[in-house]
């Protein structure tokens, strides 16, 4: 499950679980951003990492790969698929997207080849619209899971408001964005 992460809330962490019940799969590796060259100004690569890390640990199928934040230059999925692929190359492997997320897949990098090294799954997210017709019907699949309205731009500005983010992140999350003194100062 690719994203930026900034901060991982319980709505990625509940559609990482649904995912990996309905497909019995054997693990979650989220895969936290570089540089998400759509989204200006996010946070440190490290902290969005580390937050990851903290919020995932409690779960034994989920993991957290390094691959986008390691490797130099704008992140692409095609990119991010290639190393999990050689990293485990015999892994049948898939790739979680919300419904937004998956809106916009037909712009991405060699979109065409990504059918190729994955099989994608689109979850339901509030106030999302989404339709997998017309993509490859054995590589792309829908799953409708439990609502949860939170995103990580309503967590920041919450922060920044003053707001508390309790129970909408992981108590592990809250004390990383509290010990760090993320979010204090946006902007908007
Ligand atoms: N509440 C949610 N329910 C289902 N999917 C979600 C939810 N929040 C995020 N996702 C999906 O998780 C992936 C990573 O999301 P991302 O890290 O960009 O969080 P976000 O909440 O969408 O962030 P932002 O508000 O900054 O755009 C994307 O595929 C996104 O569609
Ligand atoms: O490959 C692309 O061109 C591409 C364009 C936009 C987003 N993505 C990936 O989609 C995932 C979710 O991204 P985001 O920005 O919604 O956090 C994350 O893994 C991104 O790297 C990928």
């Amino acid at each position: 499950m690719g994203g930026t992460f900034d901060p991982i809330h319980n709505g990625h962490l509940v559609a990482a679980s649904e995912v990996a019940q309905h497909f019995d799969l054997d693990e979650v590796v989220f895969v936290p951003t570089g540089e998400p060259y759509l989204k200006p100004d996010v946070s440190p690569s490290e902290d969005r990492y580390l937050m990851t890390v903290v919020a995932t640990a409690s779960n034994p199928r989920f993991k957290v790969s390094r691959v986008d934040i390691d490797r130099d230059g704008p992140t692409y999925t095609i990119d991010t698929l290639r190393d999990i692929r050689e990293q485990q190359p015999d892994a049948d492997l898939f790739f979680i997207t919300g419904a937004d997320a998956f809106t916009s897949i037909v712009e991405w990098k060699d979109v065409d080849e990504l059918w190729e090294l994955a099989h994608f799954v689109a979850v339901t997210r509030p106030g999302h619209q989404v339709s997998i017709t017309g993509y490859p019907p054995d590589r792309v699949s829908l799953l409708e899971i439990p609502a949860l309205a939170i995103s990580s731009t309503d967590c920041r500005a919450r922060v920044s408001a003053g707001y508390p983010v309790w129970y909408l992140v992981p108590d592990g999350v809250v004390q990383y964005i509290s010990k760090h003194d993320l979010y204090r100062r946006l902007s908007a």
